[in-house]
């Protein structure tokens, strides 16, 4: 059980040790991977090196030799200043020179200029009298005259053989002969050491030919001047041999295998000197150092695991100090602050839990002083308060939720009517499921009577509700007196012809009755809690202009004439009532308007007024409307008009002979031709029988006579038909005056009067001034 929790997956401990060992283990990886990388190419510098260094050392040394020798034998070659026929004349004698020879070489020999050997020394039975000319070194020696160093060769005798040679020039320094010197090729003096070097243990020295096609010598004897193909893959064997430079790199051997080499060609004789160390031993240190640094990742493998679970449990320890604080506080022991220590996070954890320890004693203080304050006040309440289950089952009540439900032995619901038990058990099931407030209305039979209540639900919890109960069996009682009040208003106002309409402080539209639904051309809704200028214009009649409430109250008007233009834009004339209604509270700022339809009244009285002023026949002004305009005329300031009096001449005859139709006819041409001639804001009355009078205001005498003469034409041209057949016309004479500021009506028009009057006695159909 104990090593199951160790693999709990879901243990912080267990992920930490989980993540600590990954990362352990990838950081050993990658330090071991950059560590073996390091080691592995260092060792292979330090191979490369080794194996070179020996062969450059090797064939450094020699290459000494070699050249001693050839310096040997070329400053020898050099004192023989001998042509070719005393060379070979004094050839025994002259080998005998070089007995120095010996030592480092194994003996002189002298050649004729044909490569025929023509002495040697000390001397050999049967060398004398050999040619060489085919072999490379003579050739070479004769056609470069410098000195050369052969490829080894096999002699009669079994040894193996090196010839060094120099050119023996005549006195005009042709080519006369050749002095050799020959040295065995693996003598203690010159490779015979070869066998006995070794790079590393199984690492050896080759010598290769100048072509490197064969071995010049190789540890293993069997391979020696055993032709070899030169591999393609020895790129620094094949450098060394087309380039003549050194090189060293890790690739065939030429014997086969694989392994570091280095090349050095030897500058005295033209070979190649290589070393070879095979793979199998270049790369034995490599392969100790892997295995170790395996074992090593190995035993890090296992040990990260258990190291890094014990380094959690170390540094997580304080988190279960934690976790049993925790199990003992939701225990219900004491609460004891938890030690802010160890790793910062942890202490972090710990300061933050005992601040909210702290935060939470505190509002647990707080909601157990407010739990008793709320108990108190609900006490004294005067609202009853019930905390009941989901099915109604009471927890809390209040002394005042016991009176108003008269049952205090927990069955509140039992004295409720039928219908409204049933809606108060299904509002508590649903209370909450909308987040708000629930309220309905619930008839009680208690002792003390029928009782009407108003529950307000809420949801504390998915288990409880909290009801509010206020008694409201007064309020409603009084609410349906008001109620029927209303009713009976509303028949009041129905029943009568006016509009009524009712504003509040905000003139909005709170009451409008059928006739005024009507008038103002809306209906009752969609006039409601508009403004009422937004729904009727109310205006000043003759002027147009909009006329506010506001302005009425204030002039101290209250009943007054009014056009009023309704939605539909159509307007009528009607009397208001304005009334404020005096009253305190919600009512204050009301007013009502009382509206009547005053249409056909003022219209009557508009015709009454026209039919005093005015001339039936004609409807031109009659002899009162030109006395009111001359009144008017006559105070205004600086008075300056004209007015004149027409009367028609012959009238009479037209209407003896063409009847009294002819007579109105020609009233009404001659009242047509007078209104048209004057000019707008001028007066046509006609003052009785066939005489007519112009009030012309701003127009002097002058002008008042020239236009009355062409008005007089005008008449002239007039014609009715009479009964006969005849046409029937007429003249008029005039008589006009200038009005004075000491005038009245009467003395104006008696003066006008008089200058007609004037006119007829001269003898009618024209126009008289007044003197
Ligand atoms: N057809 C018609 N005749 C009217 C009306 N009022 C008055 N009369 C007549 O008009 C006539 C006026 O008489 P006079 O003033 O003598 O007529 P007159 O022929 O023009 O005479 P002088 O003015 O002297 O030129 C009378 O015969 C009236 O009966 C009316 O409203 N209609």
């Amino acid at each position: 059980m104990r090593v199951l929790r160790l693999f709990d997956t879901h243990s912080l401990k267990f992920r930490a040790a989980l993540f600590c060992a990954a990362f352990g283990w990838l950081l050993s990886a990658v330090l071991i991977g950059v560590y073996y990388l390091e080691s592995r190419g260092a060792l292979e510098a330090m191979r490369r090196a080794q194996v070179a260094a020996l062969v450059e050392r090797t064939a450094t040394d020699f290459d000494d030799r070699l050249r001693q020798r050839q310096r040997l034998v070329s400053d020898g070659a050099a004192q023989l200043t001998v042509g070719a026929e005393q060379l070979t004349r004094d050839a025994a004698s002259l080998v005998t020179r070089f007995s120095h020879f010996k030592g480092p070489f194994s003996a002189a020999i002298l050649y004729d200029r044909h490569g025929t050997i023509i002495a040697d020394y000390p001397s050999q039975p049967g060398r004398v009298g050999v040619s060489v000319a085919e072999r490379d070194y003579f050739r070479q020696t004769r056609d470069t005259l410098r000195p050369q160093v052969s490829d080894p060769f096999l002699a009669k005798t079994g040894r193996r053989l090196l010839v060094v040679t120099a050119p023996i020039l005549g006195p005009d320094g042709e080519f006369s002969g050749m002095l050799a010197g020959t040295l065995e090729l693996f003598s203690q003096e010159m490779f015979g050491e070869l066998a006995g070097i070794r790079i590393g243990e199984h690492g050896y020295i080759v010598l290769l030919s100048k072509q490197g096609g064969r071995f010049i010598y190789h540890p293993a004897p069997t391979l020696i001047d055993r032709p070899f193909q030169l591999a393609g893959e020895l790129p620094s064997l094949a450098r060394a041999l087309a380039e003549g430079v050194a090189s060293v790199g890790r690739e065939g051997l030429p014997d086969g295998g694989e392994g570091i080499v280095a090349y050095r060609p030897l500058q005295a004789a033209g070979w190649v000197l290589g070393g070879a160390l095979p793979a199998g031993e270049a790369d034995a240190p490599l392969l100790a150092l892997t295995r170790t640094l395996l074992g090593l990742g190995l035993v890090w493998l296992l040990l990260v695991p258990p190291l890094a679970w014990w380094l959690m449990r170390r540094l997580l320890r304080p988190l279960d100090a934690i976790e049993t604080q925790l199990e003992r506080a939701q225990a219900g022991e004491d609460h004891v602050p938890l030690a802010e220590d160890g790793v910062r996070e942890l202490a972090h954890l710990a300061r933050a839990y005992n601040r909210a320890l702290a935060a939470r004693e505190a509002s647990e203080a707080d909601a157990a002083e407010r739990e008793a304050f709320f108990k108190a006040l609900n006490e004294a309440s005067p609202l009853g308060v019930l905390v009941c289950s989901r099915s109604g089952v009471p927890r809390y009540v209040n002394q005042m939720a016991n009176t108003l439900l008269g049952a205090a032995d927990g069955r509140w619901l039992h004295n409720a009517h039928g219908d409204d038990c049933a809606r108060i058990l299904r509002a508590l099931a649903d209370a909450g499921e909308s987040a708000g407030v629930t309220q309905l209305r619930a008839r009680f039979r208690t002792p003390g009577g029928e009782r009407l209540l108003e529950a307000s639900i809420v949801a504390l919890d998915s288990a409880c509700c909290l009801v509010v109960l206020l008694d409201i069996t007064r309020q409603d009682a009084e609410f349906q007196a008001l109620q029927g009040e209303r009713e009976r208003q509303a028949a009041i106002l129905e029943s009568i012809a006016d509009a009524v309409v009712l504003t509040n402080h905000r003139d909005e539209v709170e009451y409008l009755n059928a006739p005024a639904q009507r008038m103002l051309g809306v209906r009752g809704a969609g006039a409601l809690g508009r403004r009422l200028g937004a729904v009727v214009g109310l205006l000043e009649p003759g002027s147009g202009l909009p006329v506010g409430a506001r302005v009425l109250e204030a002039e101290g008007r209250k009943t007054l004439e009014l056009d009023l233009e309704a939605a539909t834009g159509s307007r009528r004339a009607v009397t208001l009532t304005l009334s404020s209604v005096c009253a305190q509270g919600a009512m204050q700022g009301y007013r009502v308007y009382v509206l009547h339809d005053d249409t056909e009244r003022r219209a009557r009285e508009a015709s009454h007024r026209y039919q005093a002023l005015h001339d039936p026949l004609t409807g031109l002004f009659n002899r009162r409307g030109l006395e009111t305009a001359l009144h008017q005329a006559l105070q205004a300031d600086g008075v300056r008009a004209a007015l004149a009096v027409l009367d028609l001449d012959g009238f009479k005859a037209v209407n003896d002979r063409g009847g009294h139709a002819a007579g109105d006819l020609m009233l009404q041409q001659v009242a047509r031709v007078l209104a048209q001639r004057v000019r707008e804001g001028d007066t046509v009355a006609r003052l009785g029988g066939d005489e007519f009078a112009l009030l012309l205001p701003g127009c002097p005498p002058d002008a008042a006579q020239q236009l009355l003469e062409r008005v007089g034409v005008e008449i002239a041209r007039l014609r009715v038909a009479a009964a006969d057949g005849l046409a029937l016309g007429l003249s008029a004479s005039t008589g006009v005056t200038s009005l004075s500021g000491d005038d009245d009506a009467a003395t104006a028009l008696a003066r006008a009067d008089a200058a007609c009057y004037r006119a007829k006695r001269a003898g009618r159909d024209r126009v008289e001034l007044a003197v």
